[in-house]
């Protein structure tokens, strides 16, 4: 049985004396609940959010990890680096990152294999349409393609233990949601590629968000659908109460 698994991406947002007032005030909000939890910070404020929610349920990710552990990369940030902050997931080719920073799908692939067999740090796996491929009909296509090639040679326990976000590029941030039936369809358009290139028990297993606009107003029905375990929450997540109603959906 899968688990529901809501988390946060502050993505650009938050000193770490706002991280640290969100958080003082979530702990405050934040009751232990069935739901999976975790807020994906900037990675100045992650020991920040470490430190707060250490003793609660609450995990932390990062936005981005490095394929190398170290070297000449100005302005990156490596695998060990995160281990010694002990996050507990990772964002792994978000469509801004794809967009604005030149991730491919090649990149997406050595990163996966990086964190998940040299750590046990959950990575976050986004993948989605945009607007212009998803009008010409062709989401489907576009979000198989992409996941064959991040998935390249990671084995079914790995991909198994790892979480898929659904996000249709012209959803986020744009206050246009999926409907919860186009978000429902494609997650599970996304269970049936995995269970073609593994098994059935690895598609049952691996966890699948959808992620573009979800608030807490939408929240109920679009973890509603059967195929929707959980939801990549950027904007609301930034809010401690919107963020804690969606939880709480
Ligand atoms: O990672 C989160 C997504 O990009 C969704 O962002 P949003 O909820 O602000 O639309």
């Amino acid at each position: 049985m899968r688990i529901p698994f809501i988390a946060g991406n502050w993505k650009m947002f938050k000193t770490k004396k706002e991280a640290k007032e969100f958080a003082e005030e979530f702990r405050t909000l934040y009751k232990d609940t069935d739901v999976r939890t975790a807020i994906c910070a900037p990675f100045t404020q992650l020991d920040t959010l470490k430190e707060a929610f250490a003793g609660t349920s609450i995990g932390v990710g990062a936005q981005n990890v490095h394929f190398e552990d170290e070297g000449a990369f100005t302005g990156e940030i490596s695998l060990p680096m995160l281990k010694e902050i002990g996050v507990d997931y990772c964002v792994i080719g978000h469509s801004e990152r794809r967009q604005y920073f030149n991730e491919t799908d090649e990149t997406v692939n050595l990163k996966l294999k990086k964190l998940l067999n040299e750590s046990d740090i959950v990575p976050i796996l986004c993948v989605g349409e945009n607007l212009e491929q998803r009008e010409a009909g062709s989401e489907k296509e576009i979000v198989e393609g992409q996941i064959r090639a991040d998935l390249a040679g990671i084995s079914a326990d790995k991909v198994a233990s790892m979480v898929i976000a659904y996000e249709p590029i012209w959803a986020i941030g744009t206050g246009k949601t999926a409907t919860p039936e186009q978000a429902g369809e494609m997650c599970a358009v996304i269970r049936g590629i995995i269970e073609e290139l593994y098994d059935e028990d690895t598609c049952d297993r691996v966890i699948i968000q959808y992620g573009g606009s979800v608030k807490p107003e939408n929240a109920t029905e679009i973890m509603n659908m059967d195929e929707i375990d959980g939801a990549l929450v950027g904007g609301a997540s930034l809010i401690p109460q919107k963020f804690m109603d969606i939880i709480n959906f």
